[in-house]
């Protein structure tokens, strides 16, 4: 496996040196995540064994120092237009009650100055505190003000970040589910859900972050100008006594959020194997192969990897606090040695300078705030950036809307030269140049041998990915440009790992057509259409029985009871086109033999069948059969035909067929199995243990060769 190194920084303006926000005087530190260790274990190293997961491309980082302080307009629209997507009421009481408050900070402050003015000037204490009193009330009733701003803000607050947290994960879940099949099995678009998916938190603390910044921003502008009036050499001193802080917290905020990207997926590797440690389906093999203490080995090593970056991270931002405390200490002495030695030259009056010491303090606490605050901001930010990009990029990869309109009753649909390749396989296409015809309203049989690309033709056929040249056309119309909702309409597909929802039996049926009201009545019909009676009948609670174990009252199936109810779900659809792959994989040979029945009777209905299978004695009904051979159609005939041309068909059937005889004939004569056809060798559909039925005539011989007529009695019928 190509192993790839992440190598952090490599996007412009985002090398190490680029980006350290380092000051002149500061080294630039060392930002690169300690990952090749931590791969080392991840791919392979002490744990002997790769376990598959390939390292990602690095982060995708915008930012520094600048624009990180540039950016916070914008941060701060973003989180506003959020807020007011999700409760425009709420939204404007936290905005208004935050301004207020910074207006009540400046005010305050003026009011201070007043009563210090009035303290230190001239007359009996008695005048001063007469004097005084009017400024004093109106700081009380500034603060009275402040102070109900504040509950209403608090209380807007909490109410919009719970409702700002669902919209967004809402959107994602949204946007997510809406993307093409394609995008889903892509590791970038995959890494991209992994990393928005934390957005929709990072958003509802936004809310808080936001009115924190807003309010301190407002009570900086106030203090910053009380400041300036009283004496302009105060303002570039505040600034420098809160720059170190400022530099400081962005630093640790950039490095922990490269951090974050560059280890997101092992992060994510790290969850999946805690989980599977506990999965029910993987807990049998865990038992029984041991693998419990394997996973386990992974597991810690992937969380030790996971701690040294930890360490790392913390030994990194302790450095950069105690050089940012040495800063502050420098400039809060330079501060007030300034002041000192403008009142003692006479520059400043002493009210002046209390009045200053009092904005400069919270002049400062303002600063730190902000700077803490749009630091939390910023973070926050860089993963709503996420969740953004998110968006965009589902946008883009969305299942498109609208097209043209398909026949209602096509006659064929056609494959037109269609070829189709995984992205990022280097292998063949898994489609390669196909031609071929699926009349409507037959059975048609996709046949050929592992990874001879059946599954992805039907995929193509259902529009769950589209060629990469050829057509698809459905009686002319080409399904690239057709409405994909109408053509989902007209699907139905059994996949061979359909899913079992860990839901009731009803609704595993019933979820066949979602935006359908379920009916008993049309939920008993497709449930006897796939014959799937008895296994609803034996369920404790029957149909309405919970099939997920791991929750109490929960109910397992077997595998071929499963997929009886998966094959209930197609038929429930009713789609006029079903495509059922591998649909008798699991299932017992009378049950076999029903559902093939059953499908038959589909087609007899109108409905086209599009059947993929290994059992070739299945095939026998079918009307058409295509013969794939990596990724390329080599055969398309009738059974008939196909077994008379003595092609690739005919040679499986007969590999089959022969395993049967063999099998069937190794009683009597063990060392050379009779090859010959005869009433002695009854090669049924479902292999010799089946019971024949009395009145069945004697099977015919084995193939290759043409059997007289097309008729399940008259068939040789192997199968494995
Ligand atoms: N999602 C996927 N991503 C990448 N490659 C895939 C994917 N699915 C299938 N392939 C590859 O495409 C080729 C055709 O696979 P496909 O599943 O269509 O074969 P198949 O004939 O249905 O096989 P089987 O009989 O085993 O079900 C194989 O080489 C397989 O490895």
């Amino acid at each position: 496996m190509a192993r790839k190194k992440p190598d952090a920084g490599t996007e412009p303006g985002t090398g190490p040196e680029a980006d350290t926000g380092a000051e002149p005087g500061t080294e630039a530190e060392p930002d690169e995540p300690a990952t090749s260790e931590s791969e080392e274990l991840l791919f392979g190293g002490p744990l002997r064994y790769d376990i598959g997961w390939s390292a990602h491309e690095d982060a995708f980082l915008q930012l520094n120092f600048r624009a990180m302080l540039t950016r916070l307009p914008a941060l701060l629209a973003s989180s506003f237009r959020l807020a007011r997507d999700a409760d425009r009421r709420a939204a404007g009481i936290v905005l208004a009650a935050e301004s207020g408050r910074g207006v009540a900070q400046a005010v305050s402050l003026l009011a201070v100055n007043s009563v210090l003015a009035r303290l230190v000037a001239g007359g009996s204490m008695a005048d001063r505190l007469r004097g005084a009193a009017p400024a004093l009330i109106a700081m009380a009733a500034v603060l009275t003000v402040a102070a109900l701003l504040r509950a209403a803000s608090t209380y807007a607050t909490g109410r919009l970040e719970p409702k700002v947290e669902r919209l967004a994960t809402e959107r994602y879940l949204e946007r997510a589910a809406a993307v093409e099949l394609a995008a889903i099995e892509d590791d970038a678009f995959h890494k991209l859900l992994d990393t928005a998916q934390y957005g929709a938190s990072s958003a509802r603390r936004m809310i808080a972050t936001s009115t924190r910044v807003v309010n301190a921003l407002i009570s900086l502008i106030a203090a910053a100008s009380v400041l300036t009036v009283l004496h302009p050499a105060l303002l570039p001193l505040l600034v420098t006594m809160t720059l170190p802080s400022a530099w400081s917290a962005l630093t640790i905020a950039r490095r922990r959020y490269r951090s974050f990207h560059v280890w997101v997926q092992h992060a994510r590797a790290g969850r999946l194997i805690s989980s599977l440690l506990i999965d029910t389906a993987a807990a049998p093999e865990i038992r029984v192969h041991g693998v419990g203490p394997f996973l386990l080995r992974h597991f810690r090593s992937m969380s030790e990897a996971q701690e040294s970056e930890q360490e790392r991270l913390a030994g990194l931002a302790a450095r950069t606090g105690l050089v940012a405390a040495a800063w502050t200490g420098l400039a809060t002495t330079a501060t007030y040695a300034t002041l000192g030695l403008l009142l003692l030259t006479g520059a400043m009056a002493l009210s002046v300078a209390g009045t200053a010491v009092i904005a400069i303090r919270t002049g400062s606490q303002s600063l730190d705030t902000l700077v803490l605050e749009v630091n939390s901001l910023h973070e926050d930010a860089l993963f709503v950036g996420d969740l953004e990009r998110l968006y965009v990029e589902a946008a883009r990869r969305a299942v498109p809307t609208g097209g043209a309109r398909l026949p209602d009753e096509p006659g064929e649909i056609r494959f037109e030269h269609v070829t189709f390749a995984y992205p990022g396989s280097a292998a063949r296409p898994a489609v390669d140049d196909v031609t071929l015809s699926v009349p409507t309203g037959r059975i048609v049989a996709l046949v050929g041998e592992n990874g001879s690309g059946k599954t992805t033709l039907v995929k193509l056929l259902a529009g769950l990915y589209a060629p990469q040249s050829g057509r698809i056309l459905w009686d002319g119309v080409d399904a690239a440009g057709a409405d994909r909702v109408q053509l989902a309409e007209r699907v139905a597909m059994v996949a061979q790992d359909f899913k079992r929802w860990p839901f009731t039996a009803r609704v595993n049926v019933g979820i066949g057509r979602a935006a359908y009201e379920p009916t008993e009545e049309r939920i008993g019909d497709a449930v006897s259409q796939a014959g799937a009676g008895d296994v609803v009948r034996d369920l404790p609670r029957g149909i309405d029985t919970l099939l997920a174990r791991a929750f109490s009252g929960g109910h397992e199936l077997s595998g071929g009871q499963w997929q009886r109810l998966g094959i209930a779900r197609a038929a429930y659809r009713r789609g006029s086109i079903l495509i059922v792959d591998e649909p008798t994989a699991a299932l017992d040979a009378r049950a076999e033999l029903e559902v093939f029945e059953k499908i038959r009777a589909l087609a007899g209905t109108g409905q086209t069948v599009i059947l993929i299978t290994h059992r070739l004695a299945s095939v026998r009904h079918a009307d058409l059969v295509h013969v794939l051979e990596q990724g390329r159609l080599v055969e398309s005939g009738s059974p008939e035909d196909l077994l008379a041309a003595g092609g690739v068909y005919a040679e499986l059937y007969g590999l089959q067929a022969d395993q049967f005889t063999r099998r069937a004939a190794e009683p009597q004569e063990p060392p050379e199995p009779q090859k010959q056809p005869g009433p002695q060798v009854p090669p049924g559909p479902q292999g010799p243990q089946r019971p024949r039925e009395p009145q069945e005539p004697p099977e015919p011989p084995g193939p290759p060769g043409p059997p007289p007529a097309r008729s399940p009695e008259t068939h040789p019928s192997p199968s494995p």
